[in-house]
């Protein structure tokens, strides 16, 4: 099993630090997400780990070993950072038998990288006439070409129909199951929900937090519970006794702050209070995001005001 590991990784563009001594390991077995705002570094972070940008410090190997050190590095890493990369002229398929040839990799592979990518009914058009959509299924074929241990992927979702969503969710579940490495980065936070099990989220090219998603949201969102009653009396004296309160939903219902669902219908059911409705607010992966981003900016306007 192959691990993607980053080592005091820092690169410089002249006096612009775009990643700044950045260490994490990405396991494998899992979807790990790449989060971070715009600038935060996960490109160049992308890059570094290809070969495509040389760091002024630290290094970014794969089970150890350098992208540029993989004599068929299609076997090794696959990897999608830019779906307009294949020739506009040449066909899907050809464009990937190309790859295929200089990897040394079996023709067979092409046709089941068009089928799992749902690219073979359309493999012989010429890619200039492909949506950005199929560019993307394309680069991500090109990417599987070499049933390689690690894959990473730069914004896959983007283009892709909402079948092309629920797909690529789907694959990279896959992935994960079968033991593959994967590091995906995105702006979709409702996305990476869905099929991330871990989280790199970078900020101004610094590490800000490396844990699984669930206790990445938990640790910053509290969950609480919604309820509706015909007896709002009955319900604030109940939780009132349980040290809780309810705040006012605006919509006939009830929001109890920092409460599990369970523990609220068991006292509810107690107390006699009668309940039309009962639902537990998980915190959301933007809701955690935007709080751990907003704490972040605050921290560097208090630091640059020191
Ligand atoms: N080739 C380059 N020359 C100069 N500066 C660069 C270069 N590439 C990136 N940068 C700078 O490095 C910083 C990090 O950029 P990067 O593209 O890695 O961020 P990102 O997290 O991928 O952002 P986005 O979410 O917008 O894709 C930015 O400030 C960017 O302007």
């Amino acid at each position: 099993m192959t691990s993607i590991d980053v080592q005091d990784l820092t690169k410089e563009y002249g006096s612009r630090r775009a990643v700044d001594h950045l260490t994490f390991r990405v396991e494998p077995g899992r979807v790990t997400g790449f989060l971070g705002p715009n600038g935060a570094g996960k490109s160049t972070t992308l890059r570094l780990l290809l070969g495509l940008d040389r760091p002024t410090n630290g290094t970014a190997t794969f089970g150890g070993r350098a992208y540029a050190d993989f004599p068929e590095p299609l076997r090794a890493v696959g990897a999608l950072l830019d779906a307009g990369a294949a020739h506009g002229s040449r066909t899907a398929r050809d464009h990937l038998r190309v790859l295929a040839a200089s990897n040394r990799l079996p023709e067979r592979r092409v046709d089941e990288v068009l089928e799992e990518t749902g690219l073979a009914p359309v493999a012989r058009r010429r890619v200039r006439t492909y949506s950005l959509g199929m560019r993307q299924r394309l680069g991500i074929a090109a990417a599987l070409l070499g049933d390689p241990p690690v894959v990473l992927l730069d914004e896959p979702s983007n283009g892709l129909d909402p079948e092309g969503i629920v797909w690529i969710r789907g694959l990279l579940r896959r992935l994960a199951a079968q033991g593959r490495t994967v590091l995906v980065s995105s702006h979709l936070m409702n996305e990476t929900a869905s099929f991330a099990d871990h989280l790199v989220v970078l900020g101004r090219g610094r590490l800000l937090a490396d844990l699984p998603l669930r206790a990445f949201i938990d640790t910053r969102v509290q969950p609480s519970v919604r309820v509706r009653t015909s007896d709002p009396a009955a319900l604030h004296a109940a939780l009132a006794r349980h040290g809780l309160r309810a705040d006012d939903s605006g919509d006939g219902a009830w929001t109890v702050p920092h409460a599990r669902v369970d523990e609220i219908g068991r006292l509810a059911s107690e107390a006699g209070v009668p309940l039309l409705e009962l639902a537990a607010r998980e915190g959301t992966l933007e809701e955690a995001y935007l709080d751990l981003t907003a704490t972040e900016a605050e921290f560097t306007a208090q630091h640059q005001e020191a």
